[in-house]
């Protein structure tokens, strides 16, 4: 069965959406970001916010997380999608990295309009990030700080965590049928 060589969690604006499809890319492997997969089904998230709710968005978030990893490749998630227990279930035994940046680098980097829940009061960040951080962090294989470096040294960084179990992946496919061909 197909798994995640690697899922990418972590408070908004750390970099899960942009350094996930680097990384995917420098692999060659397939690439997913959760809230895109639910931006395509359902609109953007400030209107599913507005129009439904965040418990709503909350569900749908969930379903879609769910089976991204029954997918391969590199999977991103939402900050907040670690807050749906069904998600955080899922996540055991896989290989969790753990993005993480200061308040002051992520609130330079982002399009507040396009983040409901710090439209309205961008010093929300860092509470919300206080609130999750124990959720990061018991989720977390490897954790990664995205900020004070260029992102394609961040990349580097991501790639050389991940990359062993490609590796050890693509090693056992070739090595099955070998060993069945043996006498
Ligand atoms: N290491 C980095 N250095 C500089 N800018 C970054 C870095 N990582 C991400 N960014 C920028 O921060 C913004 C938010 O990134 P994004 O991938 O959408 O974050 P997330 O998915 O975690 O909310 C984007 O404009 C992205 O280009
Ligand atoms: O932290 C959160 O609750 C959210 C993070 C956003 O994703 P990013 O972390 O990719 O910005 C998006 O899912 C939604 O706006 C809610
Ligand atoms: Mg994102």
């Amino acid at each position: 069965m197909p798994r995640p060589l690697a899922v990418l969690i972590g408070p908004m604006g750390v970099g899960k959406t942009r350094l996930g499809k680097r990384v995917a890319k420098r692999l060659g492997v397939p690439f997913t970001d959760t809230d895109k997969v639910v931006v395509a089904a359902h609109g953007p998230i400030t209107d599913i916010f507005a129009e439904h709710g965040e418990d709503w968005f909350r569900g749908v978030e969930s379903e879609t997380v769910l089976a991204a990893l029954e997918g391969d490749g590199i999977v991103s998630l939402g900050g907040g999608a670690v807050l749906h227990p069904a998600t955080r279930a899922a996540l055991a035994g896989h290989t969790v990295v753990f993005l993480t940046s200061p308040a002051e680098a992520v609130l330079a980097r982002i399009d507040l309009g396009k983040r409901p829940l710090l439209r309205d009061d961008p010093g929300a960040w860092e509470r919300i990030f206080r609130e999750r951080e124990p959720v990061y962090r018991a989720l977390a294989s490897h954790t990664v700080d995205t900020s004070g470096r260029p992102m394609e040294h961040v990349v580097d960084t991501i790639v050389a965590l991940v990359a062993p179990a490609r590796d050890t992946t693509t090693k056992t496919a070739t090595a099955e049928p070998a060993a069945e061909e043996a006498p």
